[in-house]
């Protein structure tokens, strides 16, 4: 283990150096080999609002890729309004849960909550000695952001006595810096520098002082000291009520990536960045109708685009009517690319694909997202042509791959499970392929010659044909297809063919919207 730092580690046999870098290794051959998770033990309360507390716990870690067992110490009634009840576990329990994580599974660092008496203080600080870990996070929660007491200050003794000399780390937001230094008044950030240090004199061998208490007109600012320096941790301050656990995810953070082999300064900085940007990717979402809301440690692996305008999974009635956007008729017409995607909507488009051949990466994305929000608010979907770094980015719902672009496999474990992932094919070969990769659809062609793409091989109605019978993924045709041919195309007899493809037809027109609703009515009267 690369960690050094650590009262607790300092007292305890450290596993040696070969055992270490095989297990960093096997973090390496993981697809591979058999090989140990990096493991946090959470020992805390349940929130039964889930944003605090053994949830955010098990969340937080997981989302980093550590492995969380759970020693819950109390169980709370809890919500977004405040806390309805607590009802602690018998400290017999405590111990014995303690007991079957500890002497069984290799446990790397065990971080601490909600510890509702001085007696389960003890029996930690007891079954600690007994099964020795490598680091100890101490998140000394006493009273919840909405004042309700969570321990009471008879925990305090247990904290300096037994606990804090042990810890590696302590991690008090401003009430509970303020508790343990017998009630001093905390206001500032140069107060922060203060408590650090007093708070250091109690033993752990780091201190964090917590800032999200700081008034609002600040920037969230936290205070490290390691008993030499002090440094000012800051985050832009996210301007939300969903702030409900956030403590506790920042210590399991920390906790989660010392279990990985961190030091600890760059543990503490991952954690806050994990925090700032749960909480930024989280700050809209509506749970309860309390004054503070739960942050949402996944939200991050949806896409914005993706939570509210799919929701569920690729609907292949969708590819009806394929609008693929091009910026030099745009130009050419002098018209906004977001004007063109808002025009082909109202005309009946029932996905958008953008394709952008010439522009830089930062145009790209800013275009991919303001063309996502008009998508979003109309409800249809936006992929993005051969960009998966781009859809990511903007969170669009997926991408249009071709055969040399990047693999689809490649792109599907990028994207996730969710996202759509469209192939373009020519062969049955390439459509079988694609289904086995995991793509959502094929784009086959061109079925007619077209001036949207050089040298493209024409396949006609007859290769079109040939490729959806043996397709196990839905078919969108493209190349050449327009109001003189669209019915033609529809009318070749493959059932999973379900819709047709367009550029010029809709874009190389004067009027976007009524040559697109030309179309959709059109299309509406295929078979
Ligand atoms: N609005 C915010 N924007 C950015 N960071 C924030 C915000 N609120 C809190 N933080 C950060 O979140 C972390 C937790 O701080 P906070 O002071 O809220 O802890 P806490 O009171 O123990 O949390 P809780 O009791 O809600 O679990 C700190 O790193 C803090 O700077
Ligand atoms: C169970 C529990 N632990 C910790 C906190 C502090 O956020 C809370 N509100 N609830
Ligand atoms: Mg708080």
């Amino acid at each position: 283990m690369v960690y050094t730092g650590g009262g607790l580690s300092s007292k305890i046999p450290v596993e040696s150096t070969s055992s270490s870098s095989s297990r960093n290794l096997g973090l390496v051959v993981a697809m591979t080999q058999k090989h140990r998770p990096p493991h946090v033990l959470t020992v805390a309360g349940s929130d039964s609002g889930a944003g605090a507390g053994i949830q955010a716990d098990l969340k937080a870690c997981a989302a980093l890729g550590v492995y969380c067992s759970t020693v819950i110490t109390a169980v709370t009634a809890q919500n977004t309004v405040g806390v309805q009840g607590v009802n602690a576990v018998a400290e017999d329990f405590v111990e014995a849960q303690l007991r079957s994580v500890l002497s069984d599974m290799q446990v790397d660092v065990v971080k601490t909550g909600m510890l509702p008496s001085i007696g389960v203080v003890e029996i930690l600080c007891k079954s600690l000695k007994e099964f020795p870990v490598q680091a100890l996070v101490v998140d000394p929660v006493m009273v919840s952001t909405s004042g309700d007491v969570l321990a009471d200050s008879s925990i305090l003794v247990g904290f300096r006595g037994e606990l804090f000399p042990m810890a590696d780390i302590v991690t008090p937001n401003l009430k509970e810096a303020s508790a343990l230094l017998g009630g001093v008044e905390l206001k500032t950030v140069a107060d922060m520098h203060f408590a650090a240090k007093a708070i250091h004199d109690l033993g752990p061998r780091n201190v964090l002082i917590k800032g999200g208490d700081l008034p609002a007109s600040l920037d969230a600012v936290d205070v490290f000291f390691d008993g030499e320096n002090c440094y000012e941790l800051r985050a832009s301050r996210i301007n939300t009520r969903n702030t409900h656990g956030t403590g506790c995810t920042l210590a399991s953070c920390i906790a989660a990536e010392l279990a990985k082999g961190s030091l600890m300064l760059p543990a503490v900085q991952v954690a806050k960045r994990f925090v700032e940007s749960a909480l930024d990717y989280s700050k809209d979402i509506v749970i309860g109708s309390g004054p503070q809301g739960p942050l949402d440690h996944f939200l991050k692996l949806k896409s914005s685009v993706n939570s509210s305008s799919r929701g569920a999974a690729f609907n292949p009635s969708s590819l009806l009517l394929y609008a693929v956007t091009d910026s030099g008729m745009t130009k050419k017409w002098s018209r906004s690319m977001t004007d063109v995607v808002k025009a082909a909507i109202e005309g009946g488009a029932t996905i958008i694909q953008l394709r952008e051949k010439d522009v830089e990466t930062r145009e790209f994305m800013e275009l991919a997202k303001a063309c996502g929000e008009i998508c979003r608010s109309r409800g249809i979907p936006l992929v993005i042509n051969d960009r998966i770094d781009i859809a990511l980015a903007c969170g669009a719902d997926g991408v249009h791959v071709g055969q040399s672009d990047m693999p689809t496999r490649v792109a599907r474990a990028l994207l996730g499970p969710e996202k759509i992932i469209g192939v373009s094919c020519k062969t049955v070969e390439q459509a079988l392929q694609a289904w086995a990769d995991g793509a959502d659809y094929i784009g086959c062609g061109g079925v007619f010659p077209t001036s949207t793409k050089a040298n493209n091989l024409t396949i006609g109605l007859d290769g079109l044909k040939t490729v959806c019978l043996a397709s196990k993924l839905p078919v969108v045709a493209i190349g050449g297809i327009g109001i003189g041919n669209a019915l033609s195309v529809m009318d070749i007899g493959a059932p999973n063919l379900k819709g047709v493809a367009v550029v010029s037809a809709l874009f190389d027109r004067e009027c976007v919207s009524s040559e697109t609703r030309k179309l959709s009515d059109l299309l509406s009267t295929a078979k």
